[in-house]
């Protein structure tokens, strides 16, 4: 039997609710009782890095609290120098990201230690190239690419190898032109952002086969115009961003049919409580809202959203006030 691998979109989309996704942001986690707030206490700091960026592109950033955030990041740098997703919590390379993007965002790189970030990240830096996501020691390419953002961010590459790093990325390409995880697993559209966003950053974007590697990411589109991350998989909207952002690094975004994917994304929104679930009819929650939104940013429609860079998934305009110039294949 053919197995159900798509969804049906409903006959009409609502229009963008940019107002309703605002709030739902500006809402989300003041009701610090609320199930949702106490479930997503530890991935906190991340959380605060999707909402913001999801409001910064809508033009919302004014109306949060800058100075409790940036408070709460600075309580959050432990002794190591590595940065926690909640206080109390203990400090990891994902986090540490979330952390340097928010500050970053703000402008406010001053507010923490950087030098005892710089100590944290290059410690995390295995013989072979690869890094551990804290000190208990497991490795995963996504976690190269959180050290090198973060160390780019800083503009401190010059104290990891990052030859190393990338010889380590490349042992994780798979036959099929995608990546894994670690040198073996299988491709996810996942790793190949982070494996694509690692090479734009250190300039090594000549390493892969374009053409191939499009080939596999557009094949991720369904009829129902949505995306998925692997074969036979649902689609969901926040692979639009891992395939979307990798295909405009690779110079091939129009390689996908944007109109198909764009009625696919406002049919993700959730009209009562705004925000965008990964699928029409699922509960909308911070990280799905932001992956909704930069899938419309990179596809350039006319709606009233600032520009998302591909490599780093912050505002075009913050990477142009950090000087930054991450590669992209024309
Ligand atoms: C609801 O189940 C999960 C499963 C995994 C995770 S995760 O932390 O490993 N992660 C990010 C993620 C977050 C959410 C979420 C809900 C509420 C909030 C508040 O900010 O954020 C939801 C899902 C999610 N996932 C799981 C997922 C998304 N689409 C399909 N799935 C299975 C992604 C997951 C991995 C990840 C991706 C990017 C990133 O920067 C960090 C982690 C979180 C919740
Ligand atoms: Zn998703």
């Amino acid at each position: 039997p053919v197995l159900k691998h798509d969804i049906e979109l409903p006959a009409s989309v609502p229009e963008l609710l940019l107002e309703k996704h605002a709030n739902f942001l500006l809402s989300y986690g003041t009701d610090k009782d609320e199930y949702m707030y106490c479930m997503t206490e530890h991935m906190r700091m991340s959380g605060m890095y999707w909402g913001l960026t999801a409001l910064d592109l809508m033009g919302k950033l004014e109306q949060t609290n800058r100075n409790e955030v940036l408070e709460f990041i600075a309580q959050c740098q432990t002794e190591s120098g590595g940065i926690a997703a909640s206080l109390q919590h203990d400090p990891h390379i994902l986090y540490t990201l979330s952390a340097v993007q928010i500050l970053c965002i703000y402008n406010a790189l001053d507010t923490i230690d950087i030098e005892k970030v710089v100590k944290y990240v290059k410690e995390r830096q295995q013989p072979d190239g690869s890094f551990t996501g804290d000190i208990w020691g497991e490795i995963d390419m996504r976690f190269s690419f959180c050290a090198v953002a973060t160390l780019s961010l800083l503009n401190r590459l010059d104290v990891i190898d990052v030859e190393k790093a990338v010889e380590f990325v490349m042992k994780c390409m798979n036959f099929d032109g995608g990546f894994g995880s670690k040198p073996g697993a299988e491709s996810h559209a996942g790793m190949i952002y982070c494996s694509i966003g690692l090479l734009s950053i250190t300039g090594n974007l000549h390493l892969v086969d374009a053409d191939q590697l499009s080939w596999w990411l557009c094949e991720r589109q369904l009829p129902s115009g949505g995306l998925n991350g692997r074969p036979e998989k649902l689609p969901d909207v926040c692979y639009s961003w891992w395939v979307l952002s990798a295909l405009t690094i690779l110079g091939r975004l129009h390689w996908v049919n944007k109109e198909q994917l764009v009625k696919f994304v406002l049919a993700c929104q959730d009209t009562e409580s705004g925000g965008f679930s990964d699928r029409p009819g699922d509960i909308a929650d911070p990280f799905h809202t932001l992956f909704g939104l930069t899938a419309l940013s990179l596809l350039n429609t006319d709606y009233p959203l600032k520009k998302i860079n591909p490599t780093y998934c912050m505002p075009e305009y913050v990477i142009q006030r950090l000087h930054l110039k991450p590669a992209r294949l024309d």
